[in-house]
């Protein structure tokens, strides 16, 4: 899948560290080719339990924002579906283009979306920090959303007004009560799984990735406020 203009991708020269990980065969994202996916009947319906008052900040980490939760405490929980475990938000974040041709990571029959949505948990049960388990087998699990340009987004509004407050490269801003569950589709059973890894640095195989099927729209205006944001510091391009 080209992943040019993506600045966290090992094709782009600000690219910092191994270009392949050492034994590198769950590497994420992938293509997720439709018709040789196979049904699995143990699979459970997903379990959210999200709790708006967990949410924190929002920064801008000069390759994407993040919206930061309160991880101290199981209060804002993921588990079903193919885990066995508790899983804890920590953060959810996106993955744009520079235009609406690309910005996915995942592809579905070499298909990509304008942008896509990661909310990255961590297992609970056997860990007791993300950073921990971010370098663990089974430490973490990100369910991944595609987004579409169509009908504006209510939900994400709130989170779209935030974005001038971090216009640039580690500027962050508190954002407080607003509950993720909100940019899930409303079909949460049908979604694809499997072991993968971090999408960028420190591209560990520690993710067991939930790439929902039924993907949200969001309009032609929230999308334009999202590429106002700029990954780099103050107005000075930065790197190559
Ligand atoms: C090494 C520690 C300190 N920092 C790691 C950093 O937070 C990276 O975390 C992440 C978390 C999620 C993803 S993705 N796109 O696969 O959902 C990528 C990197
Ligand atoms: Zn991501």
């Amino acid at each position: 899948v080209q992943e040019a203009g993506e600045y966290n991708t090992k094709m782009h020269p600000m690219w910092q560290g191994p270009l392949v990980v050492p034994g590198g065969d769950r590497q994420s994202p992938i293509d997720i080719v439709v018709r040789k996916s196979v049904f699995d009947s143990e699979l459970k319906p997903l379990l959210t339990n999200y709790d708006p008052r967990t949410c924190q900040q929002i920064w801008n980490n000069g390759y994407s924002f993040l919206v930061e939760y309160d991880d101290t405490a199981d209060k804002s929980t993921l588990e079903g579906g193919p885990l066995q475990d508790k899983f804890r938000l920590c953060q959810f974040h996106f993955h744009w283009g520079e235009s609406n041709a690309w910005g996915s990571e995942h592809t579905l029959d070499r298909r990509l979306f304008p942008a896509e949505l990661h909310l990255v948990h961590w297992n609970s049960n056997k860990y007791s920090l993300f950073e921990e388990a971010v370098m663990e087998e089974n430490g973490l699990a990100v369910i991944g959303v595609f987004l579409k340009v169509g009908k504006r987004h209510e939900g994400l509004q709130k989170l779209v007004d935030a974005l001038p407050a971090i216009r640039h490269k580690g500027s962050v801003v508190e954002f407080t009560k607003f509950d993720p569950a909100c940019l899930l589709p409303t079909n949460t059973d049908d979604y694809w799984t499997y072991h993968g890894s971090l999408t960028t640095p420190p591209l560990t195989e520690s993710v067991t990735w939930i790439v929902m099927k039924q993907h949200i729209e969001v309009s032609h205006d929230q999308v334009c406020e999202v590429y106002e944001v700029k990954y780099f510091s103050h107005g000075c391009y930065q790197g190559f």
